[in-house]
């Protein structure tokens, strides 16, 4: 298996679990908005304000798609909304993946999300009434996309240990 794939909405942890369980597989991470970043010499905030979201998105398709070419065994942390445009989510199916969706409810997720929401840009705008609406409706239009992973780990209530031990098990 070469690529562990680790997608979920925002918040949803895919940074926080896929570093360590890079760690502890010895497998190196690959940040998908931190790839974006570095190509671009851009914050993902920057890229939005000056080019607007289409284009993120397909640089972020195109990126996704340079990540997948390589040979490399690599844990893969996807954008929140990478299997939502552009076809991406066919590629959580592709030769040589393993996809795996961090399923968190929106109670959760808000929790998470209610005092980070700065370098998120779909979000930054949203007052703390209007964000618990927002992650529901958004959640329910993505859950289609994030459903076609090849694996679901629920996080609500568990520590990041335990939803890594879960991962493993997966990839045992
Ligand atoms: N049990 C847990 N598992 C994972 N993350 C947790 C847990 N408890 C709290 N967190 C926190 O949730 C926050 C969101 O996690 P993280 O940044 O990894 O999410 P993300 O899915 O990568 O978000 P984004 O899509 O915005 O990059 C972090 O501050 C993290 O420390
Ligand atoms: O959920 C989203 O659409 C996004 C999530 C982030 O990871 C970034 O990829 C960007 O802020 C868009
Ligand atoms: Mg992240």
């Amino acid at each position: 298996m070469k690529k562990i794939i680790i997608l979920g909405y925002m918040g949803c942890g895919k940074s926080t679990i896929a570093k360590k369980l890079s760690s502890l597989m010895k497998v190196p991470y690959i940040d998908l908005d931190e790839s974006i970043e570095n190509k671009t010499n851009l914050t993902i905030n920057q890229i939005f304000e000056m080019y607007g979201e289409i284009y993120f998105r397909k640089l972020e398709h195109e990126v996704f798609v340079e990540l997948l070419a390589s040979s490399e065994k690599q844990i893969i942390g996807l954008g929140g909304g990478t299997p939502c445009y552009a076809n991406n989510h066919e590629l959580l199916n592709g030769d040589g993946v393993t996809s795996i969706y961090l399923k968190a409810s929106v109670d959760t997720l808000f929790q998470r999300l209610v005092n980070n929401k700065t370098k998120r840009p779909i979000i930054a705008n949203k007052s703390d009434e209007e964000l618990k609406e927002f992650i529901a409706k958004h959640l329910f239009d993505r859950n289609y996309y994030y459903h076609q992973a090849q694996f679901k780990v629920n996080v609500d209530g568990k520590t990041i240990d335990e939803t890594v031990e879960d991962i493993k098990s997966i990839l045992a």
